[in-house]
Parts: structure tokens; sequence; C-alpha cells
């Protein structure tokens, strides 16, 4: 690792961004060189409420940031739309993208994916920085084996952009990678509401809750003959998220490929 990774965060006044910073201040190894944010331009983190001292400044355009600022590492926290925007930017300027923005697309991961190839370098996509939400993930797809009939529950906070959650979709994906292809419920059940049986990823169902006072929640529910298995995962803060943001940023120095899912740099 470089003795000091110079890092941009954006989103820094977000649920996420604000742990991140504190995340950065507190880590020696790192240095937060600047904040991209779509407002304060020009101010300086310290200045905004509930910042640590620190003296990096914000621009409200990461294209200008990316050109001002000598930096080894972009940390995004945005929204999916500005998440997209600025990892190809990033790539762009050589910077290495560690993105916990959720809402990318297969589609996105493989273009982004050939990019960084292209340009030799490494970026991190990690739906879920929690290391149990990661296990229950793994968990999952352990189980996935034995029982062909799964439904996902995914519960959220109210002020969530996208649905399903990054976790949800990347959950089906791992699943969906053993689990042999099952249209589940009967073959004739009707919705008689529309949306009742929630989203279909190759015949698994993923439903989306969204209630003030959760945080990020999931269960994988797993049907066979006189028996159910639940696996489920807990964020009750976003401190959860910060060790695997850490080790993302140390490993995203070490990779020259697009990296999706942070189980593939846990040891
Ligand atoms: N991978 C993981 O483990 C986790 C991922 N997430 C994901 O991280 C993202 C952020 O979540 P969260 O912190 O809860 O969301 P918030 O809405 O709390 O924060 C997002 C922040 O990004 C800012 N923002 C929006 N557009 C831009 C832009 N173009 N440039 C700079 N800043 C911008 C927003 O500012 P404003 O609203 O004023 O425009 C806001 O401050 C989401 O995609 C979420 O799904 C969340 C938790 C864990
Ligand atoms: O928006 C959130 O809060 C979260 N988003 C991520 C997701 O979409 O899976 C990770 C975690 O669930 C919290």
């Amino acid at each position: 690792m470089a003795a000091n990774t110079k890092i941009i965060i954006a989103g820094p006044r977000g649920k996420m961004g604000k742990e991140a910073v504190h995340l950065v201040h507190e880590t020696e190894e790192f240095q937060l060189v600047a904040a991209v944010d779509s407002k304060n331009n020009g101010l300086t983190i310290k200045e905004l409420p509930g910042m640590p001292d620190e003296n990096a400044f914000i621009y409200d355009d990461m294209q200008t940031c990316l050109e001002e600022m000598e930096a080894d590492v972009l940390i995004d926290l945005t929204t999916p739309t500005a998440g997209k925007h600025h990892l190809e930017l990033a790539l762009d300027h050589h910077v290495r993208p560690v993105v916990g923005t959720t809402g990318f697309t297969p589609e996105d991961i493989t273009r982004l994916r050939k990019k960084a190839e292209e340009k030799e370098i490494g970026a991190i996509i990690a739906p879920n920085f929690a290391v149990g939400a990661v296990l229950m993930m793994k968990f999952s797809q352990m189980a996935a084996k034995y029982f062909s009939d799964v439904e996902i529950i995914e519960m959220h906070h109210d002020n969530k952009l996208d649905a399903p959650s990054g976790t949800a979709a990347k959950t089906a994906a791992l699943i969906n990678e053993v689990r042999p292809h099952k249209e589940q419920g009967h073959p004739e059940e009707q919705e008689e509401l529309e949306g009742a049986r929630g989203a279909q990823v190759d015949g698994l169902r993923v439903h989306s809750v969204r209630l003030p006072g959760l945080v990020a929640h999931q269960e994988v529910m797993f049907g066979g003959s006189g028996q159910t298995l639940t696996i489920r995962h807990d964020s009750i803060n976003r401190q959860s998220f910060m060790p695997g943001v850490k080790l993302a940023v140390e490993n995203v120095l070490r990779v020259n490929t697009l990296v999706y899912g942070l189980e593939n740099i846990m040891e």
C-alpha cells in the first residue's frame, strides 16, 4: 500500500459519505485531498456541520476536481446516476474508484470492467460493505445448491432511491449461479394486485420494503419439503459498512480490473 493514500470522497454530506469522511480522517495511512458534493463548492470539509478538522476543498463538479487534484482513490457514495458518471470520469483520470453507490446493472459492470482493464487500473464496486451481509450472500449461495425455491426480502429506510437494493440484486445473481433454473410458485398463479409477487430474477422473487426506522436488512428465505431456512442480516447503523470501505480502498491499489463484490477481496 502507498504510505499515504490520497482520497477523494463524493457525497460527503450523505449518510454514508459522512461516515467515510470520519473513516479517512481517523486512518493514519489515508489522506482526504478533496470532496465532491452537489453543494458547497469552494468550502472546505471542516466548514460543514459535524465534520472533522479537514482542510480538503469541496468541488461541485467531479471533472474539475479530478483535473485539479492528484488522488489515488475515489470513494463514491452518491446516487445511481452520479455514481456511474463519477466512476467513468475517475477511470479516465487514472484514479481508482471504490464505489458503494448502488444501481449498477450487469451491463454497466461488464462495460466498466472492460474500460478498467483497457486502462489497466483497479476499481471496486461493492453493493454491500458490511462483512455480515457478504457472509449472508455467501451462505445463501451455499444453501441454494440444496434448495431451488427461494425468495429475497430486502428492507430499507424510505430515502433509498433504487429498488431492488444492490445487495438483493447481487444475492440473486450469486444464487442463480448455482440454482437450477426454476419458475417458482404455482404455474397458474395470478397476481390479483400488480406487484404482489415482487420482481422476478430468473424465476426467483425479490421483494423490496421501504419504511422509516429501518436501516438496511435482508432475509433470504428458502423452502423445501416440510422445512424452511431463513438467512438474515441487519445493519443497524452505517458504521457497520466502514471496515469494508477501508478494506476496499487498500485492495483497489493492488488490482488491475474491476472487482464486483467485497467477497472477492475478503480473505
Ligand atoms: N455499498 C454499501 O455498503 C452501501 C451503499 N449505499 C449506497 O450508497 C449511496 C449513498 O447512500 P446514502 O449515504 O444512504 O445516501 P444519501 O442520500 O444520504 O447521500 C447521498 C449524497 O450524495 C450527494 N450527491 C448527489 N448527487 C451528487 C453529485 N452529483 N455529486 C456529489 N454528491 C452528490 C447527495 O447530496 P444532495 O442530496 O444534496 O444532492 C447526498 O449528500 C446509495 O446508492 C446507497 O444505496 C448505502 C449504504 C451502504
Ligand atoms: O441505501 C442503503 O441504505 C443501502 N444500500 C446498499 C444496497 O442497495 O444494497 C447496501 C445496504 O443495503 C444499504
